[in-house]
């Protein structure tokens, strides 16, 4: 983990006033949509204001991603050129179904980062799995390119799909959630939830947040504000959580002196993947000051 991706901002590229703004909410990621929050009508407006912002508008340390449109309209290609002449971070594919959509994405981003003189390869790119197909293929998607950081789940096209609607228990998607991120664990990279629409429901959000960082998620797409701090809250680890990975820590390291690989701490055996369940408590509280 070297950084963290607990909140991923979607911002639509035609908003000005928000694309000047949105550093100040500390998302850890900024997304510039480019796709479905805009109209046909004002795509390339849309892109041409993504591109000014992410040349002009100080976003710190925070990641800049762009959801660009699908190469199958006449928007994708264009959407790639601008955002690797603009410097974008990470390009993100929505609707992605097989790993071929992601070679062909890689292809015009290698084609750009020549013409404007990029490094190869330091564009990054994520995919975003909204179709039953796209799960079926998750993993051959998962390790497409070595450029990806991660996959996301799209729920609403992907309930679409699945002719179904979203409830608040998830259970609809509920094995896609876990598919995707099976294969973004095997794959070594980030699994990233989906939007929860409602802004109004919090309570219904936090829930969510609960159970996606139980799943495993590293964290989710929001879509306002308002949504941040609730997940980066729960994403927190408690004072309580911290204390026994450091005297997780603290045990092996005794045993370790004494020759041993595993030891009891209170009652309750510590070995190797405890002790990494640890660390990687310690590393997210580090993270997360
Ligand atoms: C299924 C999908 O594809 S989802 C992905 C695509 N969807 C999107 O990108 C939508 C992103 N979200 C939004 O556009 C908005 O939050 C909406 C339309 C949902 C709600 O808008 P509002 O009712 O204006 O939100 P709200 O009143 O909470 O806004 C409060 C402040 O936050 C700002 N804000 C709201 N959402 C965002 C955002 N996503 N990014 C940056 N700033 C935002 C507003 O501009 C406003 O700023 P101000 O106080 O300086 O005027
Ligand atoms: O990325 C997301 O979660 C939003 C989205 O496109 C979807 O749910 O279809
Ligand atoms: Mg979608």
């Amino acid at each position: 983990m070297s950084r963290l991706r607990r909140t991923m901002l979607y911002v639509p590229g035609s908003k000005p006033g928000m694309l000047a703004d949105v550093a100040i909410y500390g998302a850890d990621a900024i997304m510039f949509d480019l796709e479905d929050a805009i109209s046909l009508k004002e795509k390339d407006t849309a892109r041409m204001l993504v591109y000014n912002a992410v040349k002009t508008v100080d976003y710190g340390n925070t990641e800049l991603v762009c959801r660009i449109n699908g190469l199958d309209s006449p928007y994708g290609e264009r959407d790639i050129e601008a955002m690797v002449a603009a410097g974008i971070h990470v390009i993100r594919l929505p609707k992605t179904e097989t790993a071929q959509d992601l070679h062909d994405v890689e292809a015009l981003i290698e084609k750009y980062e020549k013409k404007y003189d990029r490094k190869i390869g330091s564009v990054r790119m994520m995919a975003a799995i909204e179709s039953a197909l796209g799960i079926i293929n998750a993993y051959e998607i998962a390790t497409a390119s070595k450029r990806l950081i991660g996959i996301a789940i799209g729920a609403e096209d992907y309930v679409t799909n699945l002719k179904t609607k979203r409830s608040p228990s998830g259970v609809e998607i509920l094995y896609a959630r876990s598919q995707l991120l099976n294969a973004a664990r095997a794959a070594g990279i980030a699994a990233l939830d989906t939007v929860f629409s409602d802004i109004n429901d919090m309570e219904g959000f936090e829930n969510e947040v609960k159970l996606i960082k139980q799943l495993g998620f590293d964290g989710k797409s929001v879509i306002n504000p308002k949504q941040i701090p609730v997940v980066h809250a729960v994403y927190k680890p408690t004072d309580a959580e911290v204390a026994h990975a450091k005297a997780v820590v603290a045990a092996i390291e005794e045993a370790e002196a004494k020759g041993y690989g595993v030891i009891s701490l209170k009652g309750k055996m510590v070995d190797k993947p405890i002790v990494e369940r640890a660390e990687r408590i310690l590393e997210l509280s580090k993270l997360s000051e």
